[in-house]
């Protein structure tokens, strides 16, 4: 099966060969050819180039005259396995109560782990379903899921079971994350250690077997995981396979960054408070920074600052952390447009966050995020506009016009 597109305003990401990161100054390079062609094969970018040297070859064809490709959005840090909202708690915190004041009453990360516990698999399937079909018409090609909403062996294997479902059954790329150590539930309220050792003892274990998970989270927060769990947690994941991942310096900054370095966490996320020694320590590591801004919007805490991490020369990916909590939003086309205008991003910075970092914080930079012969042709197609600047500058809004998979169109789902 082959699609030819042809006329192509700007093709944008081409990379020719394969990178994992950008870091620093490279960030603002997005390479790009004008007036291009692409071609498909077999759901995979087999070729592209200047229309000049577009193959003169009888395939299905696209006319992109006015119109952008990229690759689809890379989307590695969600929680889109959940079972109802909490749009209470987000009236509250209109009222005045804090994130952490709302938690403290029996609302956040516990509140939904009893609606999840409550959820048939069957339902809980269909809630999040129709969240990952928003998004893949949103242009998300590649997206992370994470546990952590189930708190008990049976709610926890529940969801990751749920994205294992959801794998199979959507054309998107799909990596699951164990993050049973998201929140200390009412049971083992004074037995943290009890519950960490139940999840290693009794979930562990399982999700090796039955291969239910990519990667390993932790909270590392205070009223949440110190540093030391954080350690265990990542120590004993790394034995079971899984790699490292953190929910880190959100409300304070407590040396979780140093402790997901020492233990080659593929990624560590949140990043709202920083110190200088923390982006100091991420400098030439393989552990890549991931800032989720929709989240600092919906709360009202302060951004991850992009720009001096970017400006100190590390790398960065974007992502949603779409949740029932901090974020009810999973649209990347909003979180570039906000890194551009709150984090004072560029453009192009953004894109590449958004695409070939956001890859790699999923181990998937092989695979896709950029225009590369061999990747898969997952890509957004854009309404007829001026230059790629109009994709953050229309921010709650989006340009795109269609969303191929594997080189397949999605049409309504
Ligand atoms: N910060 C921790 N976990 C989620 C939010 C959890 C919730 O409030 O439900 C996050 O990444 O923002
Ligand atoms: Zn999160």
């Amino acid at each position: 099966m082959k699609l030819l597109f042809k006329n192509i305003k700007e093709l944008l990401q081409v990379r020719e060969t394969y990178i994992d990161f950008l870091s620093g100054k490279e960030m603002n390079i997005l390479p790009s050819i004008k007036n291009a062609f692409l071609l498909v094969e077999n759901g995979v970018i087999s070729d592209y180039g200047e229309m000049k040297n577009c193959p003169k070859i009888k395939v299905k064809t696209i006319d992109a005259k006015g119109k952008i490709i990229l690759p689809a959005w890379c989307d590695s840090h969600s929680h889109i396995v959940y079972a109802g909202n909490r749009e209470n708690e987000f009236v509250d915190r209109i009222k005045g109560l804090t994130y952490a004041e709302i938690a403290a009453k029996g609302g956040g990360i516990l509140n939904s782990a009893k609606k999840l516990q409550e959820t048939s698999e069957t339902e809980l399937y269909n809630q999040s379903k129709k969240r990952l079909e928003e998004v893949i018409l949103l242009g998300t090609g590649a997206i992370e899921i994470k546990s952590g909403y189930g708190l008990t062996k049976d709610a926890e294997l529940k969801m990751l079971r749920v994205i294992q479902k959801l794998k199979e059954n959507y054309p998107l790329e799909i990596k699951a994350t164990f993050l049973g150590a998201h929140a200390v539930p009412k049971e083992y309220k004074n037995n943290k250690s009890g519950f960490l050792q139940m999840l290693i003892d009794e979930i562990l274990p399982i999700i090796e077997k039955e291969n239910l998970a990519d990667f390993i989270d932790v909270f590392c927060e205070e009223g949440y995981f110190s540093v030391e769990d954080t350690q265990l947690i990542l120590e004993t994941g790394r034995k079971h396979g899984l790699v490292g991942k953190i929910h880190v310096n959100q409300f304070n900054a407590i040396g979780g960054i140093q402790k997901g370095i020492e233990n080659n966490a593929l990624s560590v996320d949140h990043l709202e408070e920083m110190r200088n020694e923390d982006i100091l320590d991420l400098k030439n590591t393989k552990t890549i920074p991931v800032a989720l801004p929709s989240c600092s919007y919906f709360l009202g805490i302060p951004y991850t600052p992009a720009r001096k991490m970017i400006d100190n020369g590390l790398p960065l990916a974007l992502a949603t952390d779409y949740n029932p909590g901090s974020t009810p939003s999973g649209n990347m086309n909003f979180v570039v447009s906000i890194a551009c205008i709150k984090m004072k991003m560029t453009p192009e910075e953004a894109i590449n966050a958004a695409t070939i970092n956001g890859a790699y914080a999923m181990n998937l930079q092989h695979k896709t995020g950029s225009i590369t012969k061999g990747k898969l042709a997952n890509l957004i197609l854009t309404k007829e506009i001026n230059s790629y600047n109009f994709i953050p500058y229309s921010f709650g809004n989006h340009c795109i016009e269609k969303v191929f998979l594997k080189g397949k169109e999605i049409k309504k789902i």
